[in-house]
């Protein structure tokens, strides 16, 4: 822990050194009248002297590395997924491997220390191409991660994922990757009915084209009785994430309204970006 704390107060953790420039949360996250906003809500300014830097937060299962690699392309910001870099880590047989492969075929955390050492190498790798701002998804996962990432940096916005706890296990269970193109799908049919005022929730399987489909492979923590444990766990850790992001006002709650049909655009339109695409293609 003194490492992190030694690293994280370090003009260069990350990578960015002074690169990082300071925020006014306040300015740019106006609320929103848009129905999927219940928190301090969204205006975002098209940053013009710095890219975003954004944090995806939500349950697994819910899409969050989805709308978040989405987001990247759009925005032109590199999408950072901590699990991924653990799934890196994991296949690369290196000195952590093993221990890596305990902690997460038990759907637990990895330690803050390797996850922040781990986002800090990614960083710096990033920033060595050129790279400037970016969406995290699936870090902060602890309070002491949030800690540190404040210590260091400005984060402008916190998109909360939500979907209903019922969907989320049959949408880790569907969850499919290509072996050889890398690209994510589901085969998971969601059609949850509506009750006690609450909408029902449908969405269509992503299938793959037919060219991925005999490559597909299932991540090894997405069987039932990780997914739930992980669902566990997340729950008890991230209502003092949330509550910390909802007290600095950057904390957006967006409840998916369905699959990514539905959402995409709803999802741009509460970040202000519905016509951004547009406005890109303009002066392309
Ligand atoms: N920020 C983090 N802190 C600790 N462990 C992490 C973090 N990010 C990823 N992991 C580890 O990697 C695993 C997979 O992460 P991820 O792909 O984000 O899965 P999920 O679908 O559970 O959100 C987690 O179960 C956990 O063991």
């Amino acid at each position: 822990m003194a490492r992190i704390v030694r690293v994280a107060r370090s003009s260069s953790f990350f990578g960015y050194g002074n690169r990082f420039y300071s925020t006014s949360a306040e300015a740019s996250h106006a609320s929103s009248p848009s129905p999927f906003l219940h928190g301090g809500g969204a205006r975002r300014d098209v940053a013009k002297d710095r890219n975003v830097q954004w944090v995806f937060l939500g349950c697994p299962g819910v899409g969050k590395g989805t709308y978040a690699s989405r987001l990247s392309t759009l925005l032109g910001v590199p999408h950072i997924a901590t699990g991924d870099l653990v799934r890196e880590e994991l296949a690369s047989s290196g000195p952590l491997s093993q221990k890596l492969s305990e902690i997460v075929n038990q759907g637990k955390l990895v330690s803050d220390e390797i996850i922040v050492d781990l986002l800090s190498k990614r960083l710096e790798a990033g920033e060595a191409k050129g790279e400037s701002g970016f969406i995290l998804d699936g870090f902060p996962r602890t309070m002491r991660q949030a800690e540190i990432l404040g210590d260091v940096t400005d984060i402008d916005l916190v998109v909360n994922l939500k979907l209903p706890e019922e969907v989320l296990v049959d949408k880790c269970l569907g969850r499919r990757t290509c072996s050889q193109c890398g690209k994510g799908f589901n085969i998971a049919h969601i059609n949850l009915k509506g009750e006690n005022g609450k909408p029902g929730i449908s969405m269509d399987p992503l299938l793959p084209p037919p060219h991925c489909m005999s490559k597909l492979i299932t991540r090894a923590d997405d069987t039932e009785e990780v997914v739930k444990a992980r669902l566990r766990i997340y729950n008890e850790t991230s209502q003092p994430l949330e509550e910390y992001y909802r007290s600095k006002g950057k904390l957006m709650e967006f409840d998916l309204p369905g699959g990514i049909p539905e959402s995409w655009p709803r999802l741009l339109e509460a970040l202000r970006l519905d016509d951004y695409e547009e406005k890109q293609s303009a002066v392309a």
